[in-house]
């Protein structure tokens, strides 16, 4: 059998999405690998975690949903995989030749790097600035060393998509001279569903990247929104950290910088938290914006699915948020969400081709998109048709355009409306697909 296996691994705050694919030797079209099988631990920090594992084609047909009392960290959540990889599914792990991983923070990274002594200490380093992901993503490349030694593994960061972003939007106005030294800025984070959804999108309207401008919401447990001018970058939501910009399953969002002060006392570093993966060092404050907030902190559970169908949207009495922390944590978020497409859509001189939504609530979530819409109906945009909206988490496309204007862009701004999308994004294969084709690494 074929030395020829990509392992691509996402380490989130509190699940770990696995996929393994096999390069094409003859790929065209710029599809360079055959998906095998797709793999997710979740609720990994709120034991007993979900383990599903599901093949899909080059091994033993397998398909597990279970409960799982043996994984409590990134690294035992690996290692249940790699268990079920070799004994379920028969498969030989000396197969596998690259392990491409999410790495949020990356810096000034502006290439993925293969993992040795110097980058796996930069990438340390960089912990501090995405506390729920960097430390863990760590902590799965070191099982990977350990357990794969022969596969090369190689990070991937979140943070690459967005350098292109002019150096006033990506500045705060603080002391240029203590800002510059340490790095002080905004990075930008889900770069690799940006770049997914670039692509597809680009291939859905038949035009290539530099002819397009979009506004694309990322919306998952960590959500973010992004303007994209002529296939770059313009600006994003998150900031130096994921924490800027939208709420999320355990994240305020952007708050008044003082507001932390006055919520607690006990801002200081915490000494030890072993809840968190190892060589992540944060402040009480830091904690309870990043695992203490958000939808969880206003609802009691992360599921927006959950929240949606709680928050009584049919009830008009504007007062209802008030009484219902579903509806209150509903309309936040939407309009969270609207002060960034409609400050986006004016960086963008109102030349728009699309409206994107990815990510869990982003695909899933019907109701918010309908209100999003009907929202933006003022900015000239398309407006949904209900049927696609309800049905297209079924499609099996990458892209669903939701709005009724098909696909011609507006290439010349000239007022052609603009269109609402779906886009099922897939960051391990942007990351895989990615090794697959760069001829250097083969
Ligand atoms: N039917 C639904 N409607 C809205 N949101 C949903 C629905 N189903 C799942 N979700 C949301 O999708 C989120 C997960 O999104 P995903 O992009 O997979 O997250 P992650 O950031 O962990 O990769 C869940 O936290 C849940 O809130
Ligand atoms: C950057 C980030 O928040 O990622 P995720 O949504 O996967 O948690
Ligand atoms: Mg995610």
């Amino acid at each position: 059998m074929a030395s020829n296996l990509i392992l691509a691994l996402n380490s989130g705050s509190s699940s770990l999405k696995i996929t393994l694919y096999a390069r094409r030797d003859d790929y065209q079209d710029d599809h360079g690998v055959d998906l095998l099988l797709t793999a997710s631990l979740s609720n990994i920090s709120a034991p007993p975690a979900k383990f599903t594992f599901e093949t899909h084609s080059g091994s033993k047909e397998v398909n597990r949903s279970e409960e799982v009392d043996s994984v409590y960290d990134h690294a035992t959540a690996f290692a249940h995989f790699l268990d079920c990889l070799e004994n379920d599914a028969g498969l030989d792990k000396g197969r596998i030749v690259y392990i491409c991983h999410r790495v949020v923070h990356g810096g000034d990274y502006a290439e993925p790097v293969i993992i040795d002594e110097e980058s796996y200490e930069k990438i340390e380093h960089l912990s501090d600035l995405a506390p729920l992901h960097n430390g863990a993503a760590l902590s799965v490349i070191k099982a990977c060393i350990e357990k794969l030694p022969n596969a090369k593994s190689i990070a991937y960061f979140d943070t690459i998509f967005h350098r292109p972003i002019p150096v006033h939007i990506a500045s705060c106005a603080i002391d240029q001279s203590i800002a510059g030294p340490k790095g002080l800025k905004k990075y930008g984070f889900h770069g690799l569903s940006y770049a997914f959804v670039l692509r597809a999108v680009s291939k859905f309207l038949k035009q290539p990247p530099e002819n397009l401008n979009l506004i694309v919401l990322h919306l998952g447990s960590g959500a973010s929104a992004c303007a994209i001018k002529h296939g770059r970058s313009l600006d994003t939501s998150m900031g130096l950290t994921p924490l800027n910009g939208l709420p999320g399953a355990t994240r305020s969002g952007a708050i008044d910088p003082s507001l932390i002060f006055h919520y607690t006392n006990r801002a200081g570093r915490i000494t030890h938290d072993p809840s968190f993966a190892a060589h992540v060092g944060v402040t009480e404050a830091e904690d309870i914006l990043n695992r203490r907030s958000g939808w969880k902190s206003l609802t009691g559970t992360t599921d927006f699915g959950e929240i949606s169908k709680k928050a009584e949207l049919d009830n008009p009495d504007p007062s209802i948020a008030s009484r219902n922390p579903n509806r209150l944590a509903f309309d936040l978020f939407l309009d969270r969400i609207l002060n960034y497409v409609g400050s986006y859509h004016l960086k963008l001189e109102g030349k728009v081709d699309a409206l994107v939504f990815a990510g869990g609530i982003g695909e899933r979530g019907t109701e918010l998109r309908q209100m999003i819409a009907d929202k933006v109906q003022c900015l000239g945009y398309e407006s949904l048709d209900k049927d696609l909206n309800t049905n297209v988490a079924k499609s099996s496309e990458d892209v669903v355009a939701i709005s009724t204007c098909g696909t011609q862009v507006d290439v010349d701004g000239g007022g052609r409306k603009k269109r609402i999308i779906v886009c099922h994004t897939d960051e391990q294969y942007e990351m895989a697909n990615n090794c697959a084709l760069n001829k250097s690494r083969w």
